[in-house]
């Protein structure tokens, strides 16, 4: 069997593959540093896990208590967020890969770290156990020279400073899913709607634009992050507030919980204030008129796809972004489950069997 972590900013998520890729068991910590929830299968309770290291543990526990032992495991699979330039497909995890997913932190502070930790955890819990890892910016890799580049001096895009997007992994399942099923189209533009939001534009089944730049800040608003935001007043805040701040500032406490007091969507479709209508209506006019933009890189959209937690379960809101975004003509809509923790497995797997 294959474990898959997915570590996230704030929730740890397991799941066990066997050897026909088909999901054992699922499991979740959420809410790491407060009080939040341990789910194993339909089991839940309450849990205060200090760091993805504790939660990793507990869950780790848990498995064992149903019987599972390392040696049932071929291997333990990691999403990592960031890959930057060099890490463009799945790898076996070593020193060097270790390195250069380290080198990555700054440009993903909110993600990289918790992938690191949970690296760590099962490399102090398994020793022997190979490690992989699957990045969120490889599926990216596709896209056109003049989609990555920012319009930079040459010394900083030489440094890397440039666009390599995110939510890969659940693209890349996304597509591939939709291919099984006959229903890929070549104009597919694609929106990955959850804690992180992100559009792709995916033309014959790859990536060539999508919203995500240098960091998972850029794009869409999101749930605690601001989405595209002007240069200058970044450097307004770093100036005002200093440089960690404004980073917390923009990763952690922007978004919808700025606008309205929480990240959670679900909450505030239930919410009937102004404030919670105003941070919806600014959720779904961003995710139009960027969408839209990037229908300009497909020359014309044939499909719609929708994935994560708010394009699969908040209708209301898929429904006015598909609403908003029709008239590129999409006759199709899609909601499709995001699968990113199998497609890690598929990944483990292809990589054991070299
Ligand atoms: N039934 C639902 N109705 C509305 N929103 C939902 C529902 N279920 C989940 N969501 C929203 O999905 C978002 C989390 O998405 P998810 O993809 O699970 O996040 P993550 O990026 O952490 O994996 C939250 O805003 C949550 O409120
Ligand atoms: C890259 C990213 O934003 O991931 P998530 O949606 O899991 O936060
Ligand atoms: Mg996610």
């Amino acid at each position: 069997m294959i474990l898959v972590v997915n570590a996230g900013s704030s929730s740890v998520k397991v799941a066990l593959f066997d050897d026909t890729l088909r999901e054992r068991l699922r499991g979740s910590v959420t809410e790491i540093g407060g009080t939040g929830e341990l789910a194993l299968g339909p089991a839940r309770q309450p849990v205060r896990a200090q760091d993805h290291g504790a939660a990793l543990g507990f869950l780790l526990a848990m498995l064992r208590m149903q019987g599972l032992a390392a040696e049932d495991l071929r291997a333990c699979a990691h999403r990592v967020v960031h890959g930057g330039a060099s890490l463009t497909a799945p790898v076996r995890l070593d020193a060097a890969a270790l390195a250069a997913i380290e080198a990555c932190v700054p440009l993903a502070p909110l993600h990289n770290p918790a992938n690191l930790a949970g690296i760590r955890a099962l490399q102090a819990l398994a020793p022997d156990l190979p490690q992989m890892a699957s990045f969120d910016t490889a599926f990216h890799a596709t896209a056109p020279e003049v989609e990555s580049t920012y319009a930079l001096p040459s010394d900083l895009r030489a440094q890397g400073i440039r666009r390599y997007g995110f939510h890969g992994i659940s693209y890349a399942a996304l597509t591939e899913h939709l291919r099984e099923q006959g229903q890929l189209p070549p104009r597919l533009l694609a929106l990955h709607l959850g804690n992180g939001s992100s559009a792709c534009a995916i033309l014959d089944g790859a990536s060539v634009a999508t919203t995500m730049g240098y960091s998972p800040l850029e794009g869409l608003v999101m749930g605690t992050r601001t989405g595209t935001i002007d240069g200058m007043a970044v450097l307004d805040i770093a100036r005002a507030r200093g440089i960690e701040a404004a980073e917390r500032l923009l990763n952690r406490d922007s978004g919808l919980k700025a606008l309205a007091g929480t990240s959670d969507m679900r909450a505030l479709l239930a919410r009937d204030d102004a404030e919670a209508r105003f941070a919806i209506d600014h959720y779904v006019h961003w995710a139009i008129r960027q969408g839209a933009g990037l229908a300009g890189a497909l020359g014309g959209v044939d499909a719609l796809a929708f994935t994560g937690g708010i394009g699969e379960n908040a209708a209301p809101v898929r429904d006015r972004i598909a609403a908003g975004l029709a008239f590129l003509s999409p006759a199709q809509v899609h909601v499709v489950p995001a699968q990113e923790e199998r497609r890690i497995a598929a990944d483990a797997q292809a990589l054991l069997d070299g």
